[in-house]
């Protein structure tokens, strides 16, 4: 079955006084349970609102509240969201799971697995997962900070076929359509392109995070491995339903947006996503309706496809030819302990013949990790090239290195970071 990860903003489901509203997690929770009961796909929910939600039963104002206070709140209003969620998805007859995430379970790779293994398995017996960050105990460095990051990563732990970031806005739009009066939507993202990312700003709300910024940074991530990213309104009536109606529809239905077919997910990481049939709308940006101007020939540059009134939300395709998951979680999951400064013809090995990094090319070692750490490889002139797994701690590698500068001939030694263990920076 495909699954399907959908994150609820704090924007989406709280009220004008940014408390939880009830009602309008229940429009969503109904949505969610049809599509799961009648195994359209299997659903993982990654829910904002625990600092909204404790913010609101405690009585306090959001402004001037200082992080402990947040952290505070979200202790509090993450029991209320996981009491709502569990009495509306219970009334379905479903059964939920809280995963709560920090940065730092995913840029360890044993607890990356770990949280793999819990997420498949409570999928594995039709449970909810509901995932969250840990907001009371992530401090700064290990702090994803949006759920829009969040979502994308749990994407990539899941292998979905589909990432849905509901929002209070209906999508991507060429300039903030709060304060943009001529912004107009795209409804199809082939590329993601420096202009569209710098279109897109932050929150427009009082209790949004990352406003669209953090969302295009997640299709980002969740479109190299492999997955469609929709961003569109929770306000939208039955938003949800139409993105799940509709494989092999017409492609200008909202009915339509789905285009990969049952049969060819079961590669959509590891192997070459199927693209057929999508191609409608790439190229240049279609007839916006704004006439001349800046706005509309922005639109036509930044857009492959604007102004469509029919489709839902804006569509981030997935990539043709995905990364691995392995890879997708060194770039975007993993932490880097240090660095490994190499020469120009170890940049052209691993760039141009696949090849993996061997002793003779690396120059200068930073920082200190151990043998199995992942670490940035950067140019002569530091700029990032991959980042993989290293076979050498720092200090036997910087014992290996003046060994060879010395003269020895140093043979049998195993790969620096061998290639199935390497992800180049530009192509994920
Ligand atoms: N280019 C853009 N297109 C659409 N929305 C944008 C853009 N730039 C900034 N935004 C803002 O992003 C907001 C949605 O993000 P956010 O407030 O963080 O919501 P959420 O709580 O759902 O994550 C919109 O309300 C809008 O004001
Ligand atoms: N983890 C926080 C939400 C952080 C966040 O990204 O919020 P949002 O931009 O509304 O998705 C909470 O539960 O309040």
């Amino acid at each position: 079955m495909q699954t399907m990860v959908v994150k609820i903003g704090s924007s989406s489901i709280t009220d004008g006084d940014g408390r939880l509203s009830v009602e309008r997690l229940q429009g969503l929770v109904a949505q969610l349970a049809e599509i799961q009961l009648s195994g359209r796909r299997q659903v993982v929910l990654v829910s904002s609102g625990a600092v909204a939600a404790g913010i609101g039963k405690l009585g306090w104002r959001r402004t001037n509240i200082t992080m402990p206070e947040k952290q505070a709140a979200a202790a509090v209003g993450q029991g209320v969201l996981m009491h709502t969620y569990e009495q509306l998805f219970g009334a379905w007859g479903l059964a939920i799971g809280q995963v709560l995430l920090t940065r730092s379970d995913t840029a360890d790779r044993s607890r990356f697995v770990h949280v793999r293994n819990t997420l498949m398995t409570l999928l594995h017996h039709g449970i909810i997962p509901i995932v969250n960050e840990n907001d009371t105990v992530a401090v700064d460095e290990i702090r994803f900070g949006d759920n829009d990051t969040l979502a994308s990563l749990v994407a990539l732990v899941t292998e979905a076929d589909e990432l849905v970031l509901l929002t209070d806005v209906d999508g991507l739009y060429t300039g903030n359509p709060a304060t943009d009066p001529l912004a107009v939507r795209i409804s199809d993202v082939w590329e993601i392109t420096e202009e569209m990312e710098a279109a897109a700003g932050g929150s427009g709300s009082r209790v949004g995070t990352g406003g669209m910024r953090t969302k295009v940074g997640a299709a980002k991530i969740a479109v190299a491995g492999g997955c469609d990213v929709v961003v569109a309104s929770s306000a939208e009536p039955g938003v949800l339903l139409h993105l799940t109606r509709d494989i092999g529809g017409s492609p200008d239905s909202p009915g339509t947006i789905g285009h990969r077919s049952a049969a060819d997910t079961s590669n959509r990481i590891h192997g070459v996503g199927d693209m057929g049939g999508a191609g409608n709308g790439q190229g240049s940006g279609q007839g916006n309706g704004n006439g001349n101007g800046g706005p509309c020939n922005r639109a036509d540059t930044i857009s492959q496809r604007s102004g469509d009134k029919t489709s839902v939300g804006t569509r981030f395709h997935a990539k043709a030819e995905p990364v691995s998951l392995r890879k997708a979680w060194l770039i975007h999951g993993s932490r880097s302990e240090g660095e490994l400064v190499i020469d120009d013809g170890a940049v052209r090995a691993l760039r141009n013949h696949a090849a993996s990094l061997l002793l003779p090319g690396v120059r200068e070692v930073k920082g200190e990790f151990r043998e199995g750490a992942a670490v940035d490889l950067v140019d002569l002139t530091g700029s990032p090239i991959a980042r993989g797994i290293v076979s050498f701690s720092a200090r036997d590698l910087e014992f290996l290195i003046r060994r060879q500068q010395s003269g020895e001939r140093l043979t049998d030694l195993p790969e620096v970071v061998h290639r199935n263990d390497m992800a180049l920076v530009d192509r994920v």
